[in-house]
C-alpha cells in the first residue's frame, strides 16, 4: 500500500491557478497564465521506503512514486496498475530502464533508457502519457456519441523524439488527435521517418522551416490562444505536461536500487546523476527524486553547445545568444515575422539543440520559494512571492532576451546542480573513446549515440571533482545510437568491429523507404497558420470517423 501526502494538488509557476487536480493539469498541460504546472508540495518518501521499495520492479516502484502524487479518489489504485502495466509492457527489456556498469575503475554506470517503443527515452513518459489521455477520455466520455464525445487536440513540438514517441503512445486512440511540430531538415533521417511513416489518421505532422524553439514557441502560442481554446480542447505532450516528469522519476530510484545492490556500491558511497539536457525536464524529475529524499550528492547538466544553461550555472545569467556576434534586442525580423534570435546551433545531438529550456521556469519557481520567503510567511504569500519573480524574469526573457539572477539564487542551484559543456569534437571522441576501450564489457564495443556521449563526457570530467571510488556516476544514456548515423558514422567508420548494419535495430530496417504523410507549415505563417492547419485537420478527421461510423 502507497502511502499519501496530504497536497495532491497543483498550481502555476506564474501564480495563475492554484488548487488544480491532477486530471485537469495533465488534460490541461499549459497553465493559461502561460506558466507550468507544479505539485503545490513535493512529497516525502516513506520513513521505510529504501528497505521496502529496493526490491520492487520498475512498475511496482512507478505505482509507489506516482501514487505520492495522484490521489486514489482521482485514480483508483487498481486503474492507476493498470495503466503502468500496459505503459511498460511495451517495452523490450524485463527491466523498463536497466543500469549496466560501463567503467569499473570509475564507478561509471549508464542507465539505458532506450528499450521503449521508439528507442528514446521519451517514451518511459509518452507510454504512460498516451494511457493516461485515453483513461480520462473513456471516463469523461461514457455514454456520450458524435461530437458530444470530449476529444483532445495534442499539439507538440519536437526536435526530434519528443514527436516519435508521443506519436507512438497515441496512434489510433480514439477521441485524440495528434500534431507534431518538427524543425524541417533539422531532424535525423530515422527520427523523421519515425514520425512520417505513421499512416494512424489521427496522426499529423508538421515540417516547419524554423528551429525546435520555433516549433516550441507555436505550441505555446496555441495554447494561449482564446480562439482555438473556445472549439478544441489542447492538450501538452511536451515536458510541459507535468505527467511528463512524473513518470521520468522513476527512473533515478530504480538506477539508484540497482547501484546499491552491487558489491562495489560502500555504505559511504555517494551518487552522482549525468543528465544530456536540452529542455530540463529530465534533469527535472532527478531534482524531484533528490528532493524527495533519493540521496543524490549532485545532478549534472551536460548540454551541447547550445549551452543556455550552462552559462546559467556559471554565471547566474540566463540569456539567448546574441545574433551574429551583434547583441540581440527582443528578436529579429524575418519574412515579416518577429522571430526569436535564432542564436541556436545545429551540433551533432540535434534533439538538444535548443535555445531556450522550458522546465528550468519550473526549478526557478522552487528556488525562488526557497530564498525570497521565510517559512514564517503564510503558505499563500510564499507561493505568490516565487510566483511573482518567475513571471518577472519569465517576461524580461521573452521582451529582452535574458534575464540575471542574484548570487543567493544562483548559489542555492549549485547546490543540487552542477553542469558542463560538451562540443561536437569532444562528442565524436568520447564515442571513439567508448567504443575502444569497452570491447570486453560487450563483444564488440560500447556504441553511445552523441546525446548519451556527451552526458559521459560531462560524466568523466565530474570524475576529476568527485573522485571514484567514494562516488559511483550514473549517466543516463537518452535515445539509441542507430538513431544518429550522422554522428556514429564519423566516430566510428573504420574502427575495427564496427559496422553499421550491426547498429540498426530490425524495428528499423527498411523504414525510411516506407510510405510517408507530412504537411509542410511555414514560419512566416506564425502560429496563425499553424492554427489554421489544426483546425482544418481535426475536422476533417472527425469527418471521416462520422461517414465511416455511418457506413
Ligand atoms: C536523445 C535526447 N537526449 C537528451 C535530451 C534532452 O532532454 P531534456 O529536453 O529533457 O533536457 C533529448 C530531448 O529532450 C533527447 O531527445
Ligand atoms: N529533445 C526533445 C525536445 C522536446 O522536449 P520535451 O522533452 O519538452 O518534449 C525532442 O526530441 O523532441
Amino acid at each position: 500500500m502507497a502511502s499519501h501526502t496530504a497536497s495532491q494538488r497543483y498550481l502555476s509557476t506564474r501564480g495563475g491557478s492554484y488548487d488544480l487536480s491532477f486530471e485537469e493539469v495533465v488534460l490541461k498541460g499549459l497553465a493559461s497564465d502561460g506558466g507550468l504546472f507544479i505539485p503545490e508540495e513535493i512529497p516525502s518518501l516513506p520513513s521505510d521506503w529504501a528497505s521496502k521499495w529496493q526490491h520492487l520492479s520498475f512498475e511496482d516502484l512507478a505505482y509507489e512514486i506516482f501514487s505520492l502524487y495522484i490521489s486514489p479518489s482521482e485514480i483508483p489504485s487498481a486503474d492507476l496498475k493498470d495503466i503502468i502495466r500496459r505503459s511498460y509492457s511495451t517495452f523490450r527489456t524485463k527491466d523498463v530502464t536497466p543500469t549496466i556498469t560501463l567503467d569499473k575503475e570509475k564507478n561509471i554506470h549508464l542507465l539505458e533508457l532506450f528499450h521503449g517503443p521508439t528507442f528514446a527515452f521519451k517514451d518511459v513518459a509518452l507510454q504512460f502519457l498516451g494511457n493516461l489521455f485515453e483513461y480520462f477520455l473513456v471516463r469523461r466520455n461514457q455514454g456520450k456519441t458524435g461530437r458530444n464525445r470530449e476529444h483532445l487536440t495534442v499539439v507538440g513540438a519536437t526536435s526530434g523524439d519528443t514527436g516519435s514517441a508521443a506519436i507512438y503512445g497515441l496512434r489510433g486512440k480514439k477521441d485524440v488527435s495528434v500534431f507534431i511540430m518538427y524543425p524541417d531538415g533539422k531532424v535525423s533521417p530515422i527520427q523523421e521517418a519515425q514520425m512520417t511513416t505513421v499512416m494512424d489518421a489521427n496522426v499529423h505532422n508538421l515540417a516547419v522551416d524554423g528551429t525546435f524553439d520555433d516549433c516550441q514557441d507555436f505550441v505555446k502560442a496555441l495554447f494561449a490562444d482564446p480562439e482555438i481554446n473556445k472549439t478544441h480542447r489542447l492538450a501538452a505532450v511536451n515536458s510541459i505536461n507535468w505527467a511528463r516528469i512524473l513518470a521520468q522519476i522513476t527512473y533515478y530510484f530504480h538506477a539508484y536500487f540497482s547501484l546499491i545492490r552491487q558489491s562495489s556500491f560502500l555504505p559511504a558511497s555517494t551518487v552522482r546523476f549525468v543528465v544530456p539536457t536540452g529542455n530540463f525536464g529530465d534533469i527535472l524529475a532527478g531534482y524531484f527524486a533528490k528532493r524527495m529524499g533519493l540521496p543524490a550528492e549532485k545532478l549534472v547538466i551536460a548540454t551541447n553547445e547550445n549551452d543556455i544553461l550552462h552559462r546559467f550555472w556559471q554565471s547566474g545569467k540566463y540569456e539567448k545568444k546574441p545574433v551574429h556576434g551583434s547583441e540581440a534586442e527582443g528578436g529579429i525580423v524575418e519574412d515579416g515575422v518577429k522571430a526569436h534570435e535564432d542564436g541556436v546551433k545545429e551540433t551533432l545531438s540535434p534533439a538538444m539543440d535548443i535555445l531556450v529550456s522550458s522546465n528550468f521556469e519550473r526549478l526557478l519557481w522552487f528556488l525562488a520559494h526557497q530564498i525570497y520567503s521565510t517559512t514564517s510567511d503564510p503558505v499563500e504569500k510564499r507561493r505568490k512571492t516565487a510566483g511573482d519573480h518567475v513571471r518577472s524574469w519569465l517576461n524580461d526573457l521573452k521582451s529582452k532576451g535574458g534575464f540575471s539572477v542574484d548570487a543567493e539564487l544562483l548559489k542555492a542551484a549549485q547546490v543540487d546542480f552542477e553542469s558542463e559543456r560538451v562540443t561536437d569534437e569532444q562528442t565524436l571522441a568520447t564515442i571513439k573513446e567508448i567504443f575502444t576501450t569497452t570491447s570486453s564489457l560487450v563483444s564488440k564495443g560500447y556504441i553511445l549515440d552523441p546525446h548519451s556521449a556527451i552526458g559521459l563526457a560531462a560524466t568523466y570530467r565530474s570524475t576529476e571533482r568527485s573522485k571514484p571510488p567514494t562516488t559511483h556516476h550514473i549517466s543516463l544514456a537518452t535515445a539509441h545510437p542507430a538513431k544518429f548515423s550522422n554522428a556514429v558514422e564519423t566516430a566510428l567508420q573504420g574502427e575495427k568491429g564496427y559496422s553499421w548494419n550491426e547498429v540498426l535495430p530490425v524495428e528499423m530496417q527498411g523504414l525510411e523507404d516506407k510510405p510517408r504523410r507530412v504537411s509542410h507549415v511555414k514560419k512566416s505563417g506564425g502560429w496563425q497558420g499553424v492554427r489554421t492547419v489544426v483546425v482544418a485537420e481535426v475536422e476533417a478527421e472527425l469527418q471521416a470517423a462520422e461517414k465511416a461510423a455511418q457506413q
